[in-house]
């Protein structure tokens, strides 16, 4: 595995077939899907898979796919909830021993759903149990369903279980329900669609430095791979993502847009100010948890307005988020 990655890529191994099973697999119960956020729906089959690995004494996986399989089927890529790390980090979180990715590319894209079975699932990953969503489709042209799955565990010897599938009363939830909510700026129904605010992930870069001048510096967060919400001011708990370790950092007032009381035509930044901080951060990894959308971006008169504005915006980052955790 490389180092640094929760995960195990089964792009080679699943094309040179000579080679055999990555190393050190066990018997397993896995789960299959792209699984981008790790929602509520997706926590509850893995949680689900845990549990029965435990009784069965086999050990839980993760399979999913990379990039997302809407790429190679020629149909834009959804923006990402989360990226391939995080997805293997909360999968983990929540028992499972080992993230495999496979490659998504076009030549997977023809695989019927007896190979992916036989080749992927019994060959490599040693499975004896498969845990699915109901809704679960696979396999070229997405011909495979759960009852597919099962009709194959039975000439290929494991059991497929499939999980309820768990939402609200406006629906299942899913990964699209919660692009959608981002999309909107609905950062509570993002929260309760995926048990937790969205986030946002980068590394910190050089700002103007105008922040400073008018009292409020701010870390700006370069080449963010999660989903956007839209332009605007958001109440926000920063953590500072170690090699080995994550920790709480501030409170943070985040903007995200073009600064139009600054200049006409500047490119889209995200930058937070945080409270009560003082230090210095370039080139840290930071991750921010977005848990309101305080406001719009405005365009004001002059950077007294602006600053007046932000100091509302700080107030209203604090009263949002008393009282609640990291
Ligand atoms: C909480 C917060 C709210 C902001 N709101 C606006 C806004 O409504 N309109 C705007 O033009 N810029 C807004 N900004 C961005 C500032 O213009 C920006 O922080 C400032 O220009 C400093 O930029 P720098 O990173 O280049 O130093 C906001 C920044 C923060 C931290
Ligand atoms: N709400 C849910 N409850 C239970 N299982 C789910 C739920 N949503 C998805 N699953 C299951 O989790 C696995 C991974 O799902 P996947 O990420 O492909 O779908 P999704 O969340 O519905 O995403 P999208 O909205 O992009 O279709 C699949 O087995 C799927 O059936």
């Amino acid at each position: 595995m490389a180092k640094g990655l929760p995960y195990e890529r089964l792009d080679q191994i699943s094309e040179i077939d000579e080679s055999g099973a990555p190393s050190d697999v066990r018997p397993s119960v896995v789960v299959v899907g792209n699984l981008d956020g790790i929602h509520r729906g997706h926590a509850a089959v893995l949680r689900a898979a845990v549990q029965r690995a435990e009784r069965d004494g086999l050990s839980p996986y993760v399979l999913t796919f990379d990039p997302h399989p809407s790429v190679v089927l020629g149909r834009p890529e959804p923006p990402r909830l989360a990226t391939l790390a995080r997805r293997a980090e909360l999968a983990k979180g929540l028992g499972i021993e080992r993230v495999f990715v496979r490659t998504f590319d076009g030549e997977f894209a023809t695989w019927k759903p007896l190979r992916f079975a036989k080749e992927l699932l019994v060959q490599k990953l040693f499975a004896h149990e498969i845990s699915i969503g109901q809704n679960f489709r696979f396999g070229a042209g997405a011909e495979g369903d759960f009852s597919k799955m099962v009709t194959l565990g039975e000439s290929l010897g494991f059991v497929t279980t499939a999980h309820a599938l768990v939402g609200d009363e406006r629906g299942p939830f899913s990964s699209s329900r919660a692009r959608a909510a981002i999309a909107a700026g609905q950062m509570d129904e993002a929260e309760h669609i995926l048990g937790r605010p969205h986030a946002l992930s980068g590394v910190v870069q050089e700002g103007r430095k105008l922040g400073r001048t008018i009292g409020f510096p701010t870390v700006n967060l370069g080449n963010v791979p999660e989903m956007l919400p839209p332009d605007g001011i958001y109440a926000t708990l920063v953590e500072q993502v170690f090699d080995d370790d994550v920790r709480a950092l501030a409170l943070g007032a985040m903007s995200i847009g073009v600064r139009p009381t600054v200049g006409e035509g500047l490119e889209r930044t995200v930058e937070v100010f945080l409270l009560d901080f003082d230090g210095d951060l370039y080139g840290a990894h930071l991750r921010v948890h977005v848990v309101a959308r305080l406001r719009g971006e405005e365009r004001f008169p002059d950077l007294e307005a602006l600053k007046a504005k932000i100091a509302e915006d700080v107030a209203e980052t604090r009263r949002i988020l008393a009282g609640r955790h990291f």
